[in-house]
């Protein structure tokens, strides 16, 4: 079993955060608009200067490179990045004949152009393309912030059984009290400088 541990973590104006993430389960935060959401995600994937101890299935972050953290803790940031002009290129050879019916896209997306891309088509692909490094933590930013509601729940469902399925550690950035309450084994908000657990339908 893969968990993610914070300990006593502090980033920007964050302080003693220390929580587990249980493999396969989604630990949801939320919180103010500049509160610190996306920061506390880009700590734990060593994006970012902080504080405290982050280790995942007893590896410190410390203890390892950079770039080996981050290839078993993926962070999907709200605004993804690409670098090649098609879309196939930041895939596995076969991740086009083996694209999930969920993401709603055709096996020969592989060849379109990255600048063609819609907000939700970038967001959606950023998904896969995350699930296809094999991760075993996932560090989500809203990762239906530009999906409509019918769309927003397909890619929920097909996400969180991926989730359950490869017992990722995840962290879920979401406003959506509905959402929340779909996907979330547990919720924390940011409430000034501290993470505060919420309980129930608070
Ligand atoms: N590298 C940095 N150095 C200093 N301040 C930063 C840095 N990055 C972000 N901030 C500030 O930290 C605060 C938290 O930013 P963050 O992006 O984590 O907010 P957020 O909770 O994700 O907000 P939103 O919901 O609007 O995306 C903001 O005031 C932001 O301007």
């Amino acid at each position: 079993m893969t968990e993610l541990l914070l300990e006593n973590v502090s980033v920007g104006t964050l302080s003693e955060v220390s929580l587990v993430v249980p493999a396969g389960q989604v630990i949801c935060l939320s919180g103010p608009s500049g509160s610190g959401k996306s920061r506390l995600l880009r700590a734990v994937a060593d994006l970012e200067p902080h504080g405290g101890r982050i280790s995942l299935g007893g590896t410190g972050q410390q203890d390892v490179p950079a770039h080996q953290w981050r290839s078993r803790v993926v962070m999907v940031p709200a605004d993804s990045q690409w670098w090649f002009d098609e879309v196939g290129g930041h895939f596995p050879d076969d991740a086009g004949s083996r694209l999930p019916s969920a993401l709603g896209f055709p096996s020969e997306v592989m060849g379109w152009s990255v600048s063609r891309l819609s907000s939700g088509e970038r967001q959606r692909l950023a998904l896969w393309r995350a699930l296809s490094l094999q991760p075993e933590a996932l560090l989500l930013d809203e990762p239906t912030a530009n999906l409509d509601g019918s769309s927003t729940e397909t890619l929920e469902t097909w996400l969180l059984a991926e989730i359950r399925r490869r017992r990722i550690a995840t962290f879920w950035v979401a406003h959506d009290p509905g959402q929340i309450h779909r996907v979330a084994d547990a919720h924390y908000r940011i409430q000034g400088t501290r993470l505060e657990p919420v309980h129930g339908g608070d």
